[in-house]
């Protein structure tokens, strides 16, 4: 079962529906077939192109919004020569570029994109969109800068890969840049959650305090100091997955990896 799930990674695209490539049904449904069949492959092969088109038109679109907040983020600097209301400038587009919304469409791996999904709306609606007071920390022009690299390269690899003209350029940086790019993105959003934490505990923020009517007790200060450990086990498994990836793409090693 292990060896059936690598296998089925390395395939042209990772849309669930052509785990069973549709190019093997064709050819015995060309040869031999029915017409049931040929209907069949017909409607496999309709599919799998408007998963194509719809991959390249999201990537694209994916690669040009976070484009727009590299260009932003340059124009805000040069203008004010400061990063001090940064952030509040580009919030908004931020918001909708922090989710990655192809979770389930293509083969990648749930728990893997599920963190790091999970974290970035954690970062950005439950910390530094909620708390005015920390979005001109230094750390956030971090993680902020970190984010924006990371997410051109990885949205353009995916286009150029998805159109069979993927420069090599590209596949380096997306599976080079990570090495460095990911402790510093990690330390950019713990200093924001450090950042935040007197605030949090000065105004009781998003907590609940007993007695209440619901009888039940939440203080969002112990939960952002959970979040903060929380990476001590769940980063290493994002850059060991990572560094799995950039073996298996890089250097054409087969991995084994466990089912999600
Ligand atoms: C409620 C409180 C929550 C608190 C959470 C606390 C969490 C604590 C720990 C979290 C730490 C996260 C820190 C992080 O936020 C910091 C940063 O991100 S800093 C910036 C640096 N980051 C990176 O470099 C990220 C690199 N990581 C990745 O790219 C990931 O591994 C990931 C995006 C998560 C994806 O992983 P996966 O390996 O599954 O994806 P692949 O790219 O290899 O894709 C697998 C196959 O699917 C195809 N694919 C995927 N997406 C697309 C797409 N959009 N279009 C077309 N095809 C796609 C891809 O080509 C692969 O196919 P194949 O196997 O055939 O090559």
């Amino acid at each position: 079962h292990q060896q059936a799930h690598t296998c089925s990674r390395t395939g042209p695209l990772s849309a669930p529906f052509l785990t069973s490539p549709p190019w093997r049904t064709m050819a015995s449904g060309e040869e031999d077939g029915t017409v049931d069949e040929k209907e069949n492959n017909n409607k496999k092969k309709t599919k799998s192109a408007l998963a194509t088109a719809w991959l390249t038109f999201y990537n694209i679109a994916m690669t040009a919004g976070w484009l727009v907040l590299a260009m932003a983020m340059v124009r805000f600097y040069i203008q004010k020569g400061s990063h001090k209301g940064l952030y509040r400038s580009i919030a908004r587009t931020l918001n909708n570029y922090c989710i990655d919304f192809i979770l389930g469409i293509v083969r990648t791996s749930v728990i893997v994109t599920g963190v790091q999904v999970c974290s970035r709306i954690f970062m950005v609606w439950f910390i530094t969109n909620s708390i005015r007071q920390i979005q001109n920390e230094e750390s956030v022009i971090l993680f902020l800068v970190v984010w924006t690299v990371t997410e051109i390269t990885r949205y353009s690899y995916y286009t150029f890969k998805l159109l069979h003209h993927l420069p090599y350029f590209i596949k380096w940086a997306r599976y080079n840049l990570f090495i460095v790019l990911y402790p510093l993105g990690v330390i950019g959003e713990l200093l924001t959650i450090y950042a935040a934490l007197p605030f949090v505990r000065r105004t009781g923020m998003y907590s609940m305090r007993l007695p209440n009517k619901y009888n039940v007790s939440f203080d969002y200060y112990y939960c952002l100091i959970i979040v903060m450990l929380s990476y001590i086990p769940l980063f290493p498994q994002l850059y060991f997955h990572m560094l799995r990836q950039r073996r298996r793409v890089l250097h054409g090693e087969i991995i084994v990896e466990k089912d999600d």
